[in-house]
């Protein structure tokens, strides 16, 4: 039987979702029932990575330092990871989170970036942690670009290269062709892992697409708590694991438990399949634009649709957050609202 680890990205993915208000207690009863339920990997950290807490990507309810320190306190069996996108966090943030208990740093980059990850692998591996790749908007390039941008994250240290679905916008043979791409690519120097988002619905079915093309490691999360219209919900996707005989070492009925029980009332709402959800994996933009779309709609009176459909034709990346307000500010001014 095949085994597939599983991380549950509910307190990091999530953390878009809830405009990044995790408090220690929500943080306690969400790795404990996560960990009861015999999830092997937690993420825990702002949603746009170690550092993310500013004015640009939203301020944090309680430093995820503390948060990484509660969650390595609480779990019994699975270890805590973490998420950085460097110049997002600098290097001392690892180090920090290291000493706090975490023990898997996940460095993120855009996926034709993977240059600048190099440093960070070398300096977590002499650390001591294990390390994940994050390739993030990985719709936006060739199965054969991933490959080659792989390689270099897996020669700096990286052990588990994934292909990010940051936009929900792949769709099944997509996935596998760029998962297999990445198998063939690193062999036995790296696995390969692969993170959905929900934008098309279709988060469950391209993980199982990615299991089947040779990916060991899946992220999810709880109830779909993430980003957009949420990642790949983790108990639909141990349900339909234990079907087709891969193991993940999760039970079932206990994960279950635990996304309604626990993990849904620390939600504001659930995570829905709504129309700039569905523009976001159509058009192919970043999840975690959601948020800042819906506000500067509002803000602007200006279609939060149109501003998602614009930011996929300029192909913005994480981090440039800032332009939605320059296309909401042109939207406006085409529309002569005067502010
Ligand atoms: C920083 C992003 O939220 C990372 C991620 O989860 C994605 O690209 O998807
Ligand atoms: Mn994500």
């Amino acid at each position: 039987m095949i085994d597939i680890r599983v991380t549950d990205t509910a307190l990091r993915d999530g953390s878009h979702h809830k405009r990044h208000q995790f408090t220690p207690e929500e943080v306690r009863a969400i790795v404990a029932a996560l960990d009861g339920a015999g999830v092997p990997v937690i993420e825990v950290t702002h949603g746009d990575g170690l550092g993310g807490s500013s004015f640009a990507y939203g301020f944090s309810h309680t430093p995820e330092q503390h948060l990484i320190r509660v969650a390595a306190e609480t779990a019994t069996q699975a270890r805590i990871a973490f998420l950085m996108l460097p110049g997002v966090g600098v290097t001392d943030d690892i180090l920090a989170a290291r000493d706090n208990g975490a023990d898997i740093c996940r460095i993120a980059t855009h996926c034709t970036e993977a240059d600048i990850s190099v440093q960070h692998f070398g300096l977590a591996r002499d650390w001591g942690l294990e390390t994940v790749g994050f390739l993030m908007m990985a719709h936006s390039q060739p199965p054969e670009v991933l490959a080659r941008q792989a390689r270099i994250m897996a020669d700096a240290g990286c052990q588990c290269v994934y292909v990010v679905d940051s936009a929900g916008a792949l769709v099944l043979e997509q996935v596998s062709d760029r998962v297999a791409a990445l198998v063939a690519e690193l062999g036995e120097d790296a696995q390969v892992g692969f993170h959905g988002h929900e934008n098309l619905g279709l988060g469950v079915a391209n993980s199982m697409a990615a299991v089947r093309a040779g990916a060991r490691q899946i992220d999810g999360s709880a109830r779909r708590f993430g980003a957009g219209a949420g990642n790949t919900p983790t108990e639909a996707f141990v349900g339909v694991a234990d079907k087709l005989g891969f193991r993940t070492g999760i039970d079932f009925f206990a994960i279950t438990d635990a996304a309604e029980d626990v993990v849904r009332p620390a939600m504001p709402e659930e995570c829905l399949l709504s129309r700039l959800a569905l523009v976001m994996g159509y058009t192919g933009v970043y999840s975690s634009f959601l948020k800042h779309a819906d506000d500067l709609a509002r803000r602007h009176q200006v279609s939060g649709a149109q501003i998602l459909v614009r930011a996929g034709a300029r192909r913005l990346v994480g981090g440039q957050e800032d332009q939605l307000i320059d296309i909401a500010l042109e939207l406006q001014r085409e529309n002569g609202i005067v502010s």
